[in-house]
């Protein structure tokens, strides 16, 4: 190591100054201490400004921003971000209307009030969507959704055609799958169990038919089901960098491969379904009818993998966010007995007594108490708490406050959807409050973030809100209900979305209509 030091220190040196040195008869340990001693001055005092700098360019982001007055050096925020809590989240989301935090030096302005979450959501000219680093790596850098702009725009406008609602003919589908998970999960002789997962597969095995229909194996739909966890685990914030064997973002990587070559096998098939003159019924049959229909004008020339993409990407935005949502519909309903009799008495009324006969699209039309009920059971619990977006231009977002371009902005929803003003006693769940077209919470539909707002709204808003009421309809008519509640019942876990920490705990047990 000392000769390293030295004889590096010699070369650089001009020759007349190393001459100079040579002629002082300097022990070699000596010159070995003195050098290292430099060195390690030279790296502190580099690490020192460093440091300084940091804190520097953080507090000149900030400005008046409310948010921690100096960044832990380096992590900033890291810690919180890896164990995330509603608390901590509520901080900061009570600290101001904006308010700054830095994670790894990505200086971050967090968005609280309706207004500001709504102008980041509607200012594609300065802030873009931006997924976590691992998202790319999963879902494929040449996936739709990373498109911006008016490319993004373009693009969009083909798939909404697959979710316009006169277009969800998927219910017959919804509910065979709903039914046969349901009689399933009464095998289990009355023993209480946590839901969460069973919910989780229920949501993954239904789109996947909605998607694909027959086109995918009931083998292959519960291989993907079984493997996504993977993904979802592999959404943190800060993910091991390299996708290496053991992890996070490697397992979910193979899932996605798996679930590829399935999804793309499907649009082989609803293709060659649709040359033969079937009948569409799935998702993918009917995107291959309209891209064959002579009136249609937009781009028709989408390979298997594209579209195999383009359904992943649903899967992706769905699959975490709509398991939240039941989950909590379920909980919200045991916990209120007197709104599980009103939607059973809907129920009632809808379908007349014989509950065995499917399901119909003008069904669901007809159940406004269930619409509201699940409605105002994800404002109260939305799954989705906040999106993050990057701001790719300096962004005057306020009179007194431009987010510094590349920064991360993120519009949070929760203040929005607790608002008092809007919604009165904002914890209570109180589904009239959506009932009457007079309500503060119906004159003020922009402060419902549950889907987000602007170009990158939730394109999936109308099929998720169905196929949880078709679960919660289903489960009312077909099942008893209890809940076992636990320590944890009221504590909120956050796993991408949010859920009960215990999981939700049930008991269901077949039900007699008479
Ligand atoms: C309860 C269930 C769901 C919730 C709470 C939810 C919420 C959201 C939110 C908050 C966004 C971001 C919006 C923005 O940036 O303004 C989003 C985007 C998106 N969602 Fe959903 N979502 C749900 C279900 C679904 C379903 C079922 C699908 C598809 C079948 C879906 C597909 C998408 C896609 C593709 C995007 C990105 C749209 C774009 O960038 O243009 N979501 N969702």
């Amino acid at each position: 190591m000392a000769s390293v030091f030295k004889s590096s220190a010699q070369a650089s040196m001009p020759s007349s100054t190393a001459a100079a040195i040579y002629a002082f008869p300097i022990p070699s340990v000596f010159t070995t201490a003195s050098n290292v001693l430099t060195w390690g001055y030279t790296v502190l005092a580099i690490v020192v400004a460093l440091l300084a700098l940091e804190q520097s360019v953080y507090r000149l982001k900030k400005r008046h921003l409310p948010g921690d007055a100096w960044t832990i050096p380096v992590i900033g925020k890291y810690a919180d971000s890896l164990k995330p809590t509603m608390e901590g989240y509520m901080k900061q989301w009570n600290a101001g209307a904006l308010s700054a935090l830095s994670v790894f030096n990505i200086f971050i302005v967090m968005a609280s009030s309706n207004e500001y979450s709504r102008k980041i959501l509607n200012s594609p000219n300065h802030a873009e969507p931006c997924l976590v680093y691992s998202a790319k790596q999963i879902i494929c850098p040449d996936n739709w959704v990373f498109l911006t702009g008016k490319q993004h725009v373009e693009y969009r406008k083909g798939l909404n055609l697959l979710f316009a609602h006169k277009a969800l003919g998927y219910v017959s589908i919804m509910d065979a799958t709903t039914r046969k998970h349901y009689n399933e999960w009464l095998q289990n002789g009355g023993k209480a169990k946590p839901i969460m997962m069973r919910i989780r597969e229920l949501n993954m095995i239904t789109s996947l038919r909605v998607f694909c229909g027959r086109h995918i194996s009931d083998a292959a739909a519960k291989e993907i089901s079984d493997r996504y966890w993977d993904i979802t685990c592999a959404l943190e914030l800060v993910n091991f960098p390299l996708p290496l064997p053991g992890t996070k973002v490697y397992r979910a990587i193979q899932c996605r491969k798996i679930a590829l070559k399935h999804l793309m096998d499907a649009a082989a098939a609803s293709k060659v379904a649709m040359a033969n003159g079937h009948e569409p019924e799935c998702m993918l049959e009917h995107w291959v009818a309209l891209l064959n229909d002579p009136s249609y004008k937009g781009r028709k020339d989408f390979s298997d993998r594209e579209m195999a993409l383009v359904v992943f990407s649903f899967l992706f935005a769905s699959q975490d966010a709509m398991s939240s949502g039941l989950t909590y519909a379920f909980q919200h309903l045991v916990d209120n007995p007197h709104m599980l009799a009103k939607v059973r008495e809907e129920q009632a009324r809808v379908r007349g007594a014989d509950y065995s006969a499917p399901m119909m699209l003008s069904m669901l039309d007809d159940m406004p108490y269930l619409r509201a009920f699940v409605k105002e059971s994800m404002r109260v619990k939305p799954p989705v708490v906040m999106v993050p977006y990057k701001a790719t231009k300096a962004f005057p977002i306020s009179e007194d406050y431009t987010v510094p371009a590349g920064s991360m902005v993120i519009p949070s929803f929760y203040n929005s959807l607790h608002d008092p003003e809007v919604f009165p006693e904002p914890e209570d769940l109180q589904p009239e409050r959506w009932m009457d077209p007079e309500s503060s919470a119906n004159k003020n539909p922009r402060n419902y973030l549950v889907f987000g707002s602007g170009p990158h709204k939730c394109i999936g808003l109308e099929y998720a809100s169905m196929n949880i009421e078709l679960c919660i309809a289903l489960a009312a008519t077909m099942m008893d209900w209890e809940h076992v509640r636990t320590s944890e019942s009221d504590r909120i876990k956050i796993i991408a979305t949010l859920f009960p920490a215990d999981d939700l705990v049930m008991r269901f047990t077949p039900r007699t209509n008479a």
